[in-house]
């Protein structure tokens, strides 16, 4: 493999420039990797990222293709030339405000690694609140080994649609999205995880274009209110798709949609699982009850105490 094939992965496709201007890597050259990684913790950290030393750990495993044994067993090893230049590419990027996730093209979401692309959201640990809610509901209803039928609404990467599809063995499902390169990567992530077989990928407008009943809908849809977007951290607002974020005039614009739809679409004694921001359970909850929908119980919260998912059913009268 030539020099600038072994760089790519450690630049952005219009960084290829980088690849020389990385040649000569004075930062970390000579280093060892435990001293590049406290070298790239203290660089971060003077530049104010938040968690420092976590970013450090994943960029220098990422760059050296090591994981957290790794990085401890080989830290007296000095780096190669290339390794020095891809963690510099790396440390370069995270320094420029691009999250480690966008860096390394991959996310963990419910266990499951997820590639991005430049069209999905890096999916965040707040919408496991999404499947934990979902999942804790089927289990007390004895579920979980029934042929369900999931509709994730704006699916993006595919993140809770394949959360679920990993945790209920008998169901099948479908993810919308208006974006049709998200649902390529979603495609791709359901490919390499094995669940392909039982999963469905259509462009829509929310559940617009589909017509079976279903068991289960959810979805974590854009909710941020438009005016927001420009004060929001330059990690999201830069890097996460504008399609992704944008709620509208208030944020709900995408419930108003959902609620109708999978009121429609739900069969009876059907699940709809949605995802709100900060403070929007509320709102959420009475346009799901305006819709038709039963709502059962409080938002469950997200591990910061947050009311995240909001949970409703298609009474089956
Ligand atoms: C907040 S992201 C959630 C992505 C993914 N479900 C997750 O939780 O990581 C919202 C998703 O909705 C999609 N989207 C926005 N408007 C849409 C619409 N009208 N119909 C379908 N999907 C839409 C976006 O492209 C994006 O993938």
């Amino acid at each position: 493999m030539n020099r600038a094939r072994r760089m790519g992965r450690c630049l952005r496709g219009d960084d290829a420039g980088l690849v020389e201007a990385t040649r000569v890597t004075e930062s970390f050259a000579a280093q060892t990797i435990e001293t590049a990684r406290r070298l790239l913790t203290a660089r971060l950290e003077a530049a104010g990222i938040d968690s420092p030393a976590l970013d450090a750990r994943m960029l220098t495993g990422a760059a050296l293709h090591l994981d957290l044994t790794g990085l401890i067993a080989q830290g007296p090893r000095q780096l190669t030339a290339d390794d020095a230049a891809c963690l510099d590419a790396f440390a370069r990027r995270r320094l420029a405000g691009e999250p480690v996730a966008r860096i390394l093209g991959t996310k963990d979401f419910w266990g499951l690694p997820l590639k991005l692309s430049a069209d999905t959201l890096v999916p965040r640990p707040d919408t496991e609140t999404v499947v934990e809610a979902a999942l804790e509901i089927l289990r007390a209803e004895g579920r979980t080994r029934t042929p369900l039928r999931i509709a994730d609404l704006g699916t993006g990467s595919g993140a809770i649609l394949l959360a679920l599809l990993s945790e209920l063995p008998d169901a099948t499902g479908v993810g919308t999205d208006l974006s049709a390169a998200a649902l390529d990567t979603a495609k791709a992530n359901a490919q390499r995880l094995g669940l392909a077989p039982r999963a469905d990928f259509t462009v829509s407008d929310y559940a617009g274009g589909l017509s079976d009943p279903f068991d289960l809908i959810v979805s974590n849809p854009p909710y941020i209110r438009s005016a927001d977007i420009a004060s929001l951290a330059p990690e999201v607002r830069d890097h996460d798709p504008h399609l992704a974020l944008d709620g509208g005039s208030d944020g709900l614009e995408a419930y108003r949609r959902i609620a109708p739809q999978a009121a429609g679409l739900l069969a009876p004694g059907g699940l709809l699982v949605l995802e709100v921001g900060q403070g929007q359970d509320g709102d959420v909850v009475r346009l799901v009850a305006a819709a038709g929908l039963t709502v059962a119980g409080p938002a469950r919260a997200d591990l910061a105490g947050i009311g995240r998912a909001v949970a409703a059913r298609k009474l089956p009268f």
